[in-house]
């Protein structure tokens, strides 16, 4: 009798922390920002509306990200790519989502965006990219704002330093953040051409992403060796460059020595009239 109550104590108690880790997630409540429940709550928003997917392109070892409010449908994508855009389209058909906006993290070098020929395949999206970037599209964003989708939306951190138009695109309860080429996993984005600046990107990093809370999860743009996610506390415990003091890793991006990416000189005009270029 005694450990029956002492189990339903147990599991009153369980549902009472459920119920209030929940409230502080609902969609579009203030309350998400800071919830104490941040560990679990991007599988817990996917499980309550939030549809998620990281697609990868093989080529340039890009990720393209599709979120998606589950009731209304709306969708966006982050950093399509030109040669990926059929498997895109197909899985939003398959999905029935209607993609409202395909946006870049900023003006690619290594590859063309996909944002052109999406425009064309798909009826009503609109291209977005930072208006720092000089490149053009439908909808130019700036720090601060807003990309709704459903009841969801994506806020605008400007992290520059890789180019001038460099974004981290956070989604409203802090669970995610999609760095582009600022952040990678265990790495960040080379400072060696376009608007390239070793001592912005780490500002940048530690201003506008290491701020945010530490379970955060960060999607980047690239990866070379295979890695998927990682989190605001790793990134600040274990990325071999911003761990380092502003000097030395001023000192590690002017000696990367890595080889001119093997695109730019294609992907760089194009992606400077993203979304309006021939493809
Ligand atoms: N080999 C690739 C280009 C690889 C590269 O330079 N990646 C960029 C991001 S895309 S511009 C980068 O910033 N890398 C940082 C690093 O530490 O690797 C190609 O030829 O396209």
């Amino acid at each position: 009798m005694t450990s029956l109550v002492i189990r339903q104590k147990a599991a009153l108690r369980a549902a009472r922390r459920w119920s209030s880790a929940a409230a502080l997630l609902e969609p579009g409540s203030p309350q998400a920002v800071g919830s104490v429940a941040r560990s679990y709550c991007a599988r817990m928003e996917q499980d309550r509306g939030l549809l998620f997917r990281q697609l990868f392109e093989s080529v340039s070892s890009t990720y393209t990200y599709l979120l998606a409010d589950k009731e209304s449908k709306e969708a966006v994508l982050i950093d399509p790519v030109l040669e990926t855009v059929e498997r895109d389209v197909k899985l939003i058909e398959e999905l029935g989502l209607t993609l409202k906006v395909a946006v870049n993290t900023h003006c690619h070098a290594d590859h063309i965006t996909g944002t052109g020929l999406l425009k064309k395949r798909v009826f009503g999206v609109k291209s977005a990219i930072s208006r720092h970037s000089g490149a053009a599209a439908d909808l130019l964003f700036s720090e601060g704002d807003r990309i709704p989708f459903g009841r969801y939306s994506l806020v605008v951190r400007e992290t520059p330093g890789h180019t001038d138009g460099c974004v981290t695109l956070v989604t409203s309860d802090q669970s995610m953040a999609f760095t582009g080429d600022a952040l990678l996993i265990r790495g960040c984005g080379r400072t060696d051409f376009q608007q390239g600046c070793a001592q912005r990107l780490y500002d940048s990093v530690h201003q506008k992403i290491f701020t945010l809370p530490g379970h955060c999860l960060i999607y980047p743009a690239h990866d070379y060796k295979g890695q998927t996610v990682s989190t605001v506390d790793e990134e600040k415990k274990f990325n071999p460059r911003l761990t380092k003091s502003l000097d030395e890793f001023v000192d590690i991006m002017n000696n990367l020595n890595l080889p001119r990416p093997a695109k730019i000189d294609v992907a760089v005009p194009a992606n400077l009239v993203c979304g309006l270029h021939d493809v």
